[in-house]
């Protein structure tokens, strides 16, 4: 099997061949566990993900000496979902959040219903309910109290309803063999819209 390097890869330990990292890399049993961003005041985060969202909050820690506390919510348990990992550090109540940062992606069964709770508890709906442009999905579109966004998809009911997180890149077929060859993950699907450009 030929073995592309991932451009200027650095040298592999002597013990094993570069064909040997990447063939192990796709049989490592391995999972995604969290994303980690920063947020400006986590007990407003926690209410709105809990209750317009509908996520749990699994656990809270505190690291006094570190001067920050993070909170962990998400759908199910951390040893068999991917969770969101909240970090607020003492005293910054504020973040950019920059272009590269798309969306987080979230399941449910009814989007119309989704986005008048939100309404209800004063959440930003960016995006009203409708056919994804290109598509036929029913999306939405939501931020939440330091301007992260959220993509609403409507879809049966699923034990993971954190189902993708969105981010820009600059070279598409650079960043899948990035993932697919250091992180061994597999491309499933690639949907190209020439004919819609939204920012
Ligand atoms: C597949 C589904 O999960 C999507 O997120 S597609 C949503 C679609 N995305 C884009 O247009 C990406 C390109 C855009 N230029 C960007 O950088 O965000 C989207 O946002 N559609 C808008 C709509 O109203 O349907
Ligand atoms: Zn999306």
């Amino acid at each position: 099997m030929a073995v592309h390097a991932m451009g200027n890869m650095a040298p592999v330990s002597s013990a094993i061949t570069q064909e040997d990292a990447l063939d192990w890399v796709k049989k490592d049993k391995r999972r995604m566990l969290h994303v980690v961003y920063r947020v400006g005041d986590l007990d407003r985060t926690i209410k709105f993900y809990t209750e317009c969202l509908g996520m749990k909050l699994l656990r809270k820690r505190d690291i006094p000496e570190e001067r920050y506390t993070n909170a962990f919510l998400g759908y199910g348990p951390e040893d068999s979902h991917f969770v969101i990992e909240l970090t607020y550090n003492y005293g910054v109540d504020k973040y950019d959040v920059g272009a590269g940062f798309g969306h987080f992606g979230i399941a449910v069964e009814d989007v119309t219903k989704t986005v008048d709770l939100i309404k209800a508890k004063g959440g930003k709906v960016t995006r009203e309910p409708g056919p994804v442009k290109g598509g036929r999905t029913v999306i939405a579109f939501i931020e939440d109290p330091d301007g992260y966004k959220f993509e609403l998809l409507e879809r049966g009911p699923t034990p993971e309803p954190l189902c993708q997180v969105m981010l820009r890149v600059g070279d598409l077929d650079r960043s899948i063999n990035f993932y697919e060859q250091a992180f061994g993950m597999e491309l499933l699907r690639k949907r190209d819209n020439p004919e819609y450009k939204v920012i």
